[in-house]
C-alpha cells in the first residue's frame, strides 16, 4: 500500500523561499499578465482604472474621427499613454502577485495527491484521498507519512517536520493533551504515529489560508480599502463634472476643446496613481506578512495590528519556553517524602498536561514505587477554572493544584499553612517558579517546584514595542508572586495574575471599551475565547488547536514578539497607503493648475500670466500631463512594493512627517515634471 508519497519531499517544496525570488525573475511573467489584466472584469476591482481603460477606448476610436484642432499624430500618442497607465498599473499588481505565486504554487504542488489512512466506524483503517477528509474525521499517521489536513493530536507522540509550512527544519514534537497537540497539513511526520482528529474542512486549512493570502487579487478587501475606493470614486465624479463644465466656459468665448484634450483632461485629474497601486500596496503588504511567516486570515487583522496600543501575552509557552517541568517535590512537616511522592504521582498518573507529565517522569527516576494501572483510576483532568486535577483511587482523593485553589478545595486558608511549607511557597515563586499543593484526603502532603525559562531577546522587544507606544500586559494563570517574578524578569508594564478565561476575556473588553486596540497571544485551550475577542489575536502554531482556530493570525514560528514585526507590517501598511493617497491627490490638484492656463491660453489671453510653466502648446501640455501621470506610476512601484519605512514614533508625528514629504512633494513634482516632459517632447517634434 502506498501512503501519501513521503518522496516528495517537504524540504524541496520550503526551499523556495519567497523572499529569495528576485524581483528580476518576477517581472518578465508580470509584463503578460499586466495584458492579462486589462480583461475589464479583472480591472472593475479598481474602478479609476476602469475609466482610464474607458477613456483609452474613446481617444482609441477617436484617432480615427479627423479633428482638425488635434494632429492624429498626437491623439494617437494620447491614446497610447492612457493604455500605458492602465498597464503600468496592471503591472504593479502582478508584480505584487508574482512572489506569492510562486509560493502558492509550491505550496500546492506539495499537497497534491496526498492520501489519508481514515478511521471507519468499524475501527478498521480505509486509505482516503486527502482531500475528501471532514472535520471530525479520525486518521492515523506514522512515521515518513504527510500528515494530510490539521488537526489535533488525540494519541501518541512523535517528531514532526514542519519545514513546508513553516521552512524551520528542526522537527518539533506534537502529543496529545496540554498545549502542543495541534498538528499542520502538509507536514511530515518523521517519526512514531500519531491519531490526529481532523479539524478543517477541505478549502478552511492553514495551508489554503496560506494560498488565498498569497494569491493576491483574490483576497478581500479589507474595510479601509473599500472606504478608501469609495473617495476615489467620489473624487473621480467630481473631476468628472470640472471635466464637462470646462466646455461651455470655452464656448463662451467662441472657442473649443477638442474631446479628446478633454478625455484626457479627465484621466490627468482623478486619482490614477493611488488607484493604480492600492491592490499592488495590499499585495505586499500580505506577501511580507507572509515572509516573516505568519498566516492572517484577513487583511482587516493585519490594518489592526498597526493601530495597536495593547498587547496581552499569556505567560507559559509565550514569554516562556512552556515546558514547564518538575524540579522538586518538598514535604509538608510531617509528611515522609514517600508519602509525598506516592501522593504526588498519583495525582499525576492520569493528567495528560506537560506539567503533569513531567511530574511523573521526574517521580519514577527519583522515587519508583508500585503504580496502579490507569483503569483502577478514576480521572479528574486539569481545568483552568478549577486549576486543580488528580483522580480517586480505592475511594481515596488524590488532588493537586495551583496553591490557593488546593487550599480552597480543602478547605483551608493561606495562614493556617505551616510557615515552613509556606516559606517555600514562596520561594518557589519569587524565584519565577510555579508552587503547586499536593494533597490526600484532604491532608496536605507537600508542594511540587515547576520551573519554566523566560524566552530570550524578549526583554528587548518589549521595549521596542514601548517606543511604538504599545504597553504590554501579561496575562497568566499563575499565582502573583510567579507572575510578578517573570514580569519583572521580561519587562512587561504590567500583570494581570491568576486569571481564569473569564478574567482574561474581561480585560479585554475592558480595555476595548475605552476604546483600545487589543492584541493578545496565545497558545492555550484557555487562550482561545480571548484570542477571538481581541482585535488582534496571534495563536502559536505549535500551540493548541483551539487557539489556532480562535486567533485571526497564526505564527507558524509560535514566535510571540513577532507580533513586534506584525504591527511593523500593519503600520508600513497603513502609512503606505496614507502617503501614496495624500500624494496622489496633490498631484491631481496640482496638475489642473499646471494644465488649464496652457490649455486656455488661446480662448482666454489674459489667463496667460497664469501660465508660469510656459508649456509649448495645449496639446504639448496636455500629452506632457498624459506621460507624466502614466510614468508616476512606474516610478512610485518600488515605493508600494517595499512599503514606506515607520521609524518609532508617535502616531501624530508620523501622520505630520508624511503630511510634509507626500503632500508638499506632490503638489511640486508635477510642475517639474511636467515642464521636463514638455521640454522633451517639443525637441523630439512629438508635439
Ligand atoms: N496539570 C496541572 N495540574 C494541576 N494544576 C495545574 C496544572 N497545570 C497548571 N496548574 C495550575 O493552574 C494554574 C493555571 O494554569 P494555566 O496553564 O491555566 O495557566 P494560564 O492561564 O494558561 O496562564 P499561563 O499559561 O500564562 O500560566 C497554574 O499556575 C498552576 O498553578
Ligand atoms: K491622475
Ligand atoms: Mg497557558
Amino acid at each position: 500500500m502506498t501512503m501519501n508519497m513521503p518522496a516528495k519531499n517537504a524540504a524541496s517544496v520550503a526551499t523556495q523561499e519567497p523572499a529569495k525570488t528576485a524581483i528580476s525573475a518576477l517581472w518578465r511573467p508580470a509584463l503578460g499578465q499586466a495584458f492579462v489584466k486589462l480583461d475589464p472584469r479583472q480591472l472593475q476591482r479598481s474602478p479609476v482604472m476602469l475609466v482610464v481603460e474607458l477613456t483609452a477606448i474613446l481617444t482609441t476610436v477617436l484617432c480615427f474621427v479627423p479633428d482638425t484642432a488635434v494632429p492624429t499624430f498626437v491623439a494617437v500618442q494620447i491614446a497610447v499613454w492612457l493604455w500605458f497607465t492602465v498597464l503600468f498599473a496592471n503591472f504593479a499588481e502582478a508584480l505584487a502577485e508574482g512572489r506569492g505565486k510562486a509560493r502558492a504554487d509550491s505550496l500546492k504542488a506539495g499537497s497534491e495527491g496526498l492520501s489519508a489512512r481514515r478511521k471507519e466506524a468499524d475501527g478498521s483503517f480505509k486509505v482516503v484521498p486527502a482531500t475528501s477528509l471532514r472535520k471530525g474525521d479520525v486518521v492515523r499517521v506514522a512515521a515518513g507519512e504527510m500528515i494530510p489536513g490539521d488537526g489535533e493530536v488525540i494519541e501518541g507522540i512523535a517528531a514532526v517536520n514542519e519545514a513546508a509550512i513553516t521552512g524551520e527544519s528542526a522537527p518539533v514534537i506534537r502529543e496529545s493533551g496540554g498545549d502542543r497537540s495541534a498538528v499542520t497539513g502538509n507536514t511530515r511526520l518523521v517519526s512514531d504515529w500519531l491519531l490526529i482528529r481532523i479539524s478543517a474542512n477541505p478549502g478552511e486549512s492553514t495551508l489554503d489560508r496560506m494560498i488565498a493570502l498569497v494569491e493576491g487579487a483574490k483576497r478581500q478587501k479589507t474595510p479601509n480599502e473599500v472606504a478608501l475606493d469609495i473617495l476615489l470614486i467620489g473624487l473621480t465624479l467630481i473631476f468628472l463634472l470640472v471635466v464637462v463644465t470646462l466646455q461651455p466656459f470655452a464656448h463662451f468665448a467662441n472657442g473649443s476643446l477638442p474631446l479628446v484634450f478633454l478625455v484626457a483632461l479627465l484621466v490627468t485629474l482623478i486619482p490614477t496613481t493611488i488607484g493604480g497601486l492600492l491592490s499592488a500596496i495590499g499585495i505586499a503588504g500580505m506577501d511580507r506578512l507572509v515572509r516573516l511567516n505568519v498566516i492572517a486570515k484577513s487583511g482587516r487583522a493585519v490594518e489592526a495590528a498597526g493601530d495597536v496600543h495593547v498587547l496581552l501575552l499569556d505567560k507559559t509557552g509565550t514569554i516562556t519556553f512552556g515546558n514547564r517541568r518538575c524540579a522538586a517535590v518538598l514535604a509538608a512537616p510531617g509528611v515522609s517524602g514517600r508519602d509525598l511522592a506516592e501522593g504526588a504521582l498519583l495525582a499525576s498518573l492520569a493528567d495528560d498536561t506537560a506539567e503533569g507529565k513531567s511530574i511523573v517522569e521526574y517521580l519514577r527516576a527519583l522515587h519508583p514505587q508500585a503504580e496502579p494501572t490507569l483503569d483502577q483510576l478514576t480521572a479528574v483532568p486539569f481545568s483552568a477554572e478549577t486549576r486543580l486535577s488528580g483522580v480517586d483511587y480505592q475511594g481515596r482523593v488524590y488532588r493537586k493544584g495551583a496553591v490557593d485553589s488546593l487550599l480552597a478545595f480543602i478547605g483551608q486558608q493561606r495562614r493556617d499553612l505551616q510557615p515552613a511549607l509556606s516559606r517555600e511557597i514562596d520561594k518557589i515563586a519569587q524565584s519565577g517558579g510555579t508552587p503547586l499543593l499536593v494533597c490526600a484526603d484532604g491532608k496536605l502532603l507537600g508542594a511540587i517546584h515547576l520551573k519554566d525559562v523566560v524566552k530570550p531577546g524578549i526583554r528587548e522587544r518589549f521595549a521596542e514595542l514601548r517606543k511604538l507606544g504599545i504597553r504590554t500586559v501579561m496575562v497568566t494563570g499563575d499565582n502573583p508572586l510567579t507572575a510578578a517574578a517573570i514580569a519583572a524578569e521580561a519587562g512587561v508594564d504590567d500583570v494581570l495574575a491568576e486569571a481564569t478565561p473569564e478574567k482574561k476575556l474581561a480585560r479585554i473588553r475592558h480595555e476595548q471599551n475605552d476604546g483600545r486596540l487589543v492584541a493578545m497571544c496565545g497558545d492555550g485551550a484557555n487562550d482561545a475565547p480571548a484570542l477571538a475577542q481581541a482585535d488582534v489575536g496571534m495563536a502559536m502554531n505549535d500551540g493548541t488547536q483551539a487557539a489556532r482556530e480562535a486567533a485571526n493570525m497564526v505564527d507558524l514560528d509560535s514566535d510571540p514578539t513577532k507580533l513586534l514585526d506584525v504591527v511593523q507590517i500593519g503600520k508600513e501598511l497603513l502609512v503606505t497607503r496614507g502617503a501614496l493617497t495624500t500624494f496622489s491627490i496633490a498631484n491631481d490638484v496640482a496638475k489642473y493648475f499646471a494644465i488649464l492656463p496652457a490649455l486656455f491660453a488661446a480662448i482666454y489671453p489674459q489667463l496667460g500670466v497664469l501660465n508660469v510653466m510656459h508649456l509649448q502648446s495645449p496639446q504639448s501640455a496636455i500629452l506632457s500631463a498624459i506621460v507624466f501621470n502614466a510614468l508616476i506610476i512606474v516610478v512610485l512601484i518600488p515605493l508600494a512594493l517595499r512599503g514606506v519605512r515607520v521609524q518609532a514614533a508617535s502616531a501624530a508625528a508620523l501622520l505630520r512627517r508624511n503630511l510634509l514629504i507626500y503632500g508638499l512633494g506632490g503638489i511640486l513634482v508635477p510642475f517639474v515634471g511636467i515642464k521636463a516632459i514638455d521640454m522633451l517632447l517639443t525637441a523630439l517634434h512629438l508635439v
